[in-house]
């Protein structure tokens, strides 16, 4: 019994990233978080920003990628049940992209929270 319950756990597991890895290999947007999602935590790492920092900015990039994954299955799935032109599916592609934009801001906004005072001194630095 526990042990089935295990194997049932790892092959959820292994489904989830099948599902992650396929957005990864499919969709250009993911592709495009993941490797600006990266370039922050580098940014982050070089910066040397703070626990609390640290746990915003992996929040943020956490939450972007995550509503990708969902959009592209919103997409999936909207494909499949409306491969033609209906102004529900459209809408429903629509909303489901309006959650990627609004993570996005939410992660720009915080970028530029974190990001902005430690751009501010390695400029003076530079400069002076
Ligand atoms: N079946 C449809 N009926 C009506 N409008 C649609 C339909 N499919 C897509 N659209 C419209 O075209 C837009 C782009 O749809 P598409 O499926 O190309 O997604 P996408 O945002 O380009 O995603 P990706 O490039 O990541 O595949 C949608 O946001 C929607 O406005």
């Amino acid at each position: 019994m526990g042990r089935n319950r295990r194997s049932g756990f790892w092959r959820s597991l292994n489904q989830a990233w099948r599902g992650v890895l396929y957005t990864v290999r499919t969709q250009s947007h993911v592709q495009f978080h993941f490797v600006a999602g990266t370039s922050v935590l580098l940014l982050a790492w070089w910066s040397e920003v703070s626990r609390f920092e640290w746990l915003i900015l992996i929040f943020a990039i956490g939450s972007v990628i995550g509503a990708e994954v969902m959009n592209s299955a919103i997409e999936i799935v909207v494909d499949m049940v409306q491969p033609n032109f209906h102004p529900l599916a459209g809408m429903a592609k629509d909303v489901a992209a309006g959650a990627v934009l609004v993570t996005s801001l939410q992660a720009a906004v915080i970028g530029i929270i974190v990001f902005a005072p430690v751009l501010y001194r390695f400029a003076v630095e530079m400069l002076y």
